[in-house]
């Protein structure tokens, strides 16, 4: 057995894991990262690279269909799936050079490609080497939920993980959830040419505000995404070729099975109890600074630190580890300023409260203002009007905002940046941006903040109309 002796020890090299590794060795740390399968982990192999990979061809296959109301003639294109495929191994192999074992020994850290496991509670073994470090890092991240639904184990059944190799469309793609996996490729398959059933045990996109969700739903309707809400799968049967799931609101059939029903955490390969580090099903527990709570040389960040589930909150709690683990600071993660995004069309995003959850925490301090993508300029000359925007503000700072339409995710950074940093609505209205832009939908929700206390205020135009009378 090998043995060595190092300041940090980072357990798996996906999102969270490789942001430490490489913060860590090029501000002087000595650093070991072991990756059992890899390097990139989830999002570059399995997760958002592949699937915003394949939504780009799906956008370009849809293209034409619009190009009437632009004054373009109609075009249907014909879809080469496997090559659309080769489109999405492309763009991996295209960013994986960034991930790669060669990078990251460049930049000094010691890669062992293996699986690791606690054998003590400072000690952690990979193949035949016992690496003894001053803190250990979790980040083994999460797989795909399979649910012990009856039947399906009798049947072919795709996750992220083999989704993405598979060449041949699907003539009928079942997906069992309508959480942001399952819309995204749902939208992505009918796109691309396929018919796609999503069979919902509760809502779609439950975890999104409703009104905006709605705003999504139709749209991924209208092009054909035929979606059962409140239909859980609680059985499935079928033959070669022929799937068929069964839910109280009847049985779906299609040709192949993508299950998309949530993740499980990655912590069984670990041995947490040799390390003194307790866990549960949503993964390490830890505190507010990232540190298992049982064993303090022992810190989890990303999926398997059981929070929200994203490649950038992975890289938010490298840099809140870092902190502590580098320099001794004291350092508390925090998760109102989080943004998503799912990446469907139109665009679904969010960032801190949703208007439900900010009615309950601050009632009648609560406001809401709103602002429609049909009165914005750009969206007009695009024709990209569906879509909405809810900022949540109280006392004048915003504490969440909304939002659903054309490149959602992007004007979500706004938001994200000012709650971020504490800023008060005066922070977007006092921003000049250019005419005619979709990011003036931003403005203009600050707007609608301040238009009633400008426009509709007696103070106000008393104070305007004594000013007057007394300017030469
Ligand atoms: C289909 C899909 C689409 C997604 N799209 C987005 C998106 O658009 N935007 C977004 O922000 N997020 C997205 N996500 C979520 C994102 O992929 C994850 O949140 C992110 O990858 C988590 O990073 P991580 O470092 O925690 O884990 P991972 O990236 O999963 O990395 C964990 C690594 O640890 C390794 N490992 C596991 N156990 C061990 C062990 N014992 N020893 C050594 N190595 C081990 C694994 O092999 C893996 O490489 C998506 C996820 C999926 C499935
Ligand atoms: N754009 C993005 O950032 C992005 C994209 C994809 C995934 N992700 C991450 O991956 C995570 C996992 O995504 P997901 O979509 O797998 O999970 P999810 O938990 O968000 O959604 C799963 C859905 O499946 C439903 N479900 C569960 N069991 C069911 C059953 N037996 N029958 C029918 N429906 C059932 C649930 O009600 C839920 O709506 C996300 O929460 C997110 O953190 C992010």
């Amino acid at each position: 057995m090998n043995r060595i002796k190092t300041d940090i020890c980072i357990i798996g090299g996906g999102s969270g894991g490789l942001s430490i590794a490489a913060g860590a060795v090029q501000m002087g740390a000595k650093v070991v990262l072991l990756e059992g399968h890899k390097m990139g982990g989830d999002c570059l192999n399995y997760g958002c690279v592949p699937s915003k990979a394949l939504i780009a061809s799906a956008k370009h296959a849809h293209a034409g269909q619009d190009n009437a109301k632009y004054g373009v003639e109609k075009v249907s294109p014909t879809v080469d799936y496997a090559a659309a495929k080769d489109h999405v191994h492309d763009v991996i192999a295209t960013i994986a050079p960034v991930d790669s074992v060669e990078r990251f020994e460049g930049l000094g850290v010691n890669v062992i490609q293996e699986y690791g496991k606690f054998i003590s509670k400072t000690e952690v073994q990979a193949g035949d080497t016992v690496i003894e470090a001053r803190r250990f890092v979790v980040a083994t991240g999460s797989g795909p939920l399979v649910p012990p639904i009856p039947g399906l184990e009798d049947v072919d059944v795709y996750t992220n993980e083999n989704i993405f190799d598979l060449r041949e469309r699907p003539d009928h793609l079942i997906i069992i959830g309508g959480g942001p996996i399952g819309m995204e490729m749902a939208q992505a398959h009918v796109r691309l040419g396929s018919k796609v059933t999503v069979i919902e045990g509760a809502k779609a996109f439950g975890k999104d505000d409703p009104e905006l969700a709605a705003i999504v739903l139709e749209n991924l309707k209208a092009e054909g995404v035929e979606i059962i809400e409140g239909a859980q799968a609680e059985k499935v049967s079928g033959s070669k070729g022929k799937v068929t799931v069964h839910t109280p609101k009847g049985a779906f059939s299609g040709s192949h099975l993508l299950v998309a029903v949530g993740r499980k955490v990655n912590i069984d390969k670990l041995d947490l109890d040799a390390g003194g580090v307790k866990y549960d099903r949503g993964g390490v527990k830890v505190d507010a600074g990232l540190r298992s709570v049982t064993n303090k040389k022992v810190y989890a960040v990303g999926d398997v630190a059981g929070g929200m589930q994203f490649t950038h909150v992975a890289g938010y709690h490298a840099g809140v580890v870092i902190r502590s683990m580098l320099f001794g600071l004291p350092s508390k993660q925090r998760t109102d300023h989080i943004p998503w995004a799912t990446y469907t069309d139109p665009e679904l995003s969010q960032v801190g409260l949703t208007e439900e959850q900010a009615k309950k925490k601050h009632g009648a301090n609560l406001e809401v203002v709103r602002f429609e993508y049909e009165h914005n300029d750009r969206a007009i000359a695009e024709r990209k009007t569906k879509g909405l925007i809810k900022v949540m503000v109280v006392k004048g700072r915003p504490v969440g905002a909304s939002i659903a339409g054309y490149l959602a995710g992007e004007l979500i950074g706004m938001w994200a940046m000012a709650i971020a940093n504490k800023q008060k609505m005066t922070a977007i209205a006092n921003t000049v941006l250019p005419y005619p832009t979709i990011s003036e939908i931003n403005k203009r929700a600050a707007g609608a903040y301040f238009s009633p206390r400008l426009f509709e205020s007696d103070k106000v135009k008393t104070i305007v109309g004594l000013v007057q009378r007394w300017l030469p």
